[in-house]
């Protein structure tokens, strides 16, 4: 299942970092306000109950958050500006690192780090990478912390190529996605189209 959200402080931010001009301070910054937006979408359903206040007033029941606790899950590097931005909506969270890059000749992910939270078996998973081009990247991740133990996992990108998404929907029907946009295509580098180029190069200035 995709969720594309639409919403039009998230549509404009990604214009913004669409655009070639917008330099690396403005990106990053962009980047960490559209995750916000999106974990605010992503954990929608996240589970509430109710527990006793006592407000200046009376004392009352009100929803609190219950149920699994939370761990975010970066894909390094570009991921990682996301989980860094929306730990601070859920401090609780524990915070996984999965590092990948993507092969530029072969476009397969390859391994290079990966440090998750122990019990993340028990944790409900959100993960991160602004990016799901091949869906090579996130779904090498995603067979990682399943096989850490992870049954509830969330994908969260900021733009997603329909070959990516396929992707994920044969090798994960499990894991639902949340996107800020879903572009055209892929082009012949691997690139997504129209796209916003190399997120992480972006990201930190590496080009
Ligand atoms: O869906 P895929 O085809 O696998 O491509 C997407 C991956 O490519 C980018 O990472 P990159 O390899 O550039 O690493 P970086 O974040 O360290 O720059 C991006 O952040 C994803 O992880
Ligand atoms: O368009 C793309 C594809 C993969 N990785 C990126 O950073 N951008
Ligand atoms: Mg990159």
């Amino acid at each position: 299942m995709v969720t594309v959200v639409t919403h039009p402080l998230v549509q404009h931010k990604l214009s913004v970092m669409r655009d070639v001009h917008t330099g690396v301070k403005e990106f990053r910054e962009l980047a960490s306000e559209v995750s916000l937006l999106l974990a605010y979408e992503a954990m929608r359903d996240l589970e509430v109950t109710q527990e006793e206040v006592t407000t200046p007033i009376t004392t009352a029941e009100f929803p609190m958050l219950s149920g699994k606790k939370l761990a975010l899950v970066a894909i390094l590097r570009a991921g990682l500006i996301m989980t860094d931005s929306i730990v601070q909506l859920v401090p609780a969270a524990k915070v996984g690192h999965i590092g990948l890059y993507r092969d530029p000749e072969t476009l397969g992910p390859v391994a290079y780090y990966n440090k998750l939270p122990t019990d993340i078996a028990e944790r409900r998973v959100f993960l991160t990478d602004p990016m799901l081009a091949t869906g090579g990247s996130a779904s090498a991740a995603i067979a990682s912390l399943k096989a850490a133990g992870a049954t509830s996992i969330k994908l969260m990108c900021i733009l997603a190529a329909p070959e990516g998404v396929a992707v994920i929907e044969r090798d994960h029907p499990d894991v639902e996605i949340v996107v800020a946009a879903l572009d055209s295509h892929l082009n012949d580098h691997g690139y997504i189209v129209p796209g916003l180029g190399d997120a992480g190069d972006r990201i930190y200035g590496t080009k």
